[in-house]
């Protein structure tokens, strides 16, 4: 059958319909390419069919410039035209805002970077047999690499020498994380403690690596264990942003993306339009980037339920010497009551997730706060578009995409909800 590749689904697979029937087409499709498959699966609701042929290519194809893109699931579309990737990306926020039937206003166009290769500051490479890198494109079996062509250069200085380390066999996962002064820290994520580096902590020293660390995770639903050991180097990581410096350590979540990182701090603070006398809530607020950067507001609440993470952002508004920054460690859905009903006279809140977006009990606190503004940022545009229609006495005035996970099927965007008055 002959297909027309119209979308993309979450796991970066083709999508087309045939008579109506929606289509998954498996292979290295483009968005706009006609082609020509076999039949894998065949569901009452859905096909998925596997691309034998190109037919009619998309205008939009491009080279793929890495050498894994093919066989790796770590990007969806580098043989897309990066231009064309940010519009898709635009379209998928609209979508996902129009679907919920609120009368939305247009969506602005993604704001992308210059150079989306070498960006991303943080990786995740799986092992499995002594064999390291990503998934394969729809399968968990581990496509071996050498290097990654959106690893910032610093962490693709570290991933040949533990490729070839004869102790991966004891590792089930490695994080690689580069700051802005090109250093790595290493986090080896084992079933059991570390005991023997066989050698490798010696050329490990030739590259970039600053840190070293060993992480025992009993329960693969959760990134980390509990436990982090210090193998060598430095405790954290520092980072710059902003004109603030940042320190971070093994646990804590930092934005992957430096460039559209700061697009996306410098729209959202913008668009939070904070003034002296406001008393902000950061609901997610990780090692408190965007509470520092909305420090002139009278007092900015951050909220987050790692605790290193915590620790790092009291320690981070200190060094700045802001006083009016307080962080709170815990899971929003348990402190938001206290913070709201203790009064504070909260007039805006910033709320930035995981992926699942906000629990109804958060949602509920925060249509009983009515606070004048509520900048919300996503990572997943189809929870922040249920959330948003969820949030009752606002208007959405303001859809910004922000380009984070270049050639990746997934999106960052802001929002802003003004109470109508
Ligand atoms: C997308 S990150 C945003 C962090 C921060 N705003 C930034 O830009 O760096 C989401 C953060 O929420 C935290 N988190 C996840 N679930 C949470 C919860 N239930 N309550 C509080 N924080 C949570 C994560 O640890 C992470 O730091």
């Amino acid at each position: 059958m002959d297909i027309k590749i119209t979308d993309y689904d979450h796991r970066g697979r083709g999508f087309g319909r045939v008579d109506g029937k929606s289509v998954f087409i498996e292979g290295p499709v483009v968005l706009g390419d006609t082609v020509r498959g076999h039949l894998r699966e065949s569901k009452k609701n859905f096909d998925v069919v596997v691309a034998d042929e190109i037919i009619t290519p998309s205008i939009h194809r491009v080279h793929a410039k890495c050498p894994y893109f093919y066989q790796c699931g770590g990007c969806d579309m580098q043989n897309l035209l990066y231009r064309r990737q940010l519009e898709f990306k635009r379209d998928k926020v609209q979508r996902a805002l129009y679907h919920i039937g609120g009368e939305v206003l247009s969506v602005r166009d993604t704001l992308g970077i210059k150079e989306p290769y070498f960006y991303r500051n943080h990786i995740q490479l799986k092992v499995r047999d002594g064999i390291l890198g990503y998934y394969g494109k729809g399968t968990k079996d581990v496509v071996p690499i050498r290097h990654c062509a959106i690893a910032e250069p610093a962490i693709n200085t570290v991933i040949p020498i533990l490729a070839r380390w004869n102790g991966l066999n004891s590792v089930e996962e490695v994080i690689l994380r580069a700051n802005y002064k090109g250093e790595v820290m290493v986090v080896l994520i084992t079933p059991n403690h570390i005991t023997k580096l066989n050698n490798v902590l010696s050329s490990l020293l030739d590259t970039a690596m600053v840190s070293l660390y060993s992480n025992v995770r009993k329960n693969s639903k959760f990134r980390y264990g509990k436990d982090f050991v210090k193998l060598y180097g430095v405790d954290r990581l520092e980072e710059q942003l902003g004109g603030h410096t940042f320190y971070l350590s093994p646990a804590s979540f930092f934005q992957v993306n430096r460039k559209s990182t700061e697009n996306l701090y410098k729209t959202a603070v913008a668009l939070m339009d904070v003034q002296q006398e406001d008393a902000i809530l950061d609901l997610y607020s990780g090692i408190g980037t965007l509470s520092l950067l909305m420090h002139n507001a009278k007092s900015v609440t951050g909220v987050e339920i790692v605790s290193a993470a915590v620790d790092d952002a009291r320690e981070n508004a200190a060094a700045a010497g802001y006083d009016n920054l307080h962080f709170i460690s815990g899971a929003v859905e348990d402190t938001i009551d206290a913070l709201i009903d203790r009064d504070q006279g909260v007039n805006k809140v910033m709320v930035d997730p995981p992926r699942g977006g906000l629990k109804a009990s958060v949602v509920a606190k925060l249509n009983e706060l009515q606070a004048e503004r509520i900048v919300y940022i996503s990572c997943n545009p189809a929870t922040q578009a249920r959330d948003i229609a969820l949030l009752k006495g606002y208007s959405v005035t303001e859809v910004v995409p922000v380009d984070m996970f270049c050639h990746s099927v997934h999106s960052e965007s802001i929002a802003l909800l003004e109470k109508i008055k």
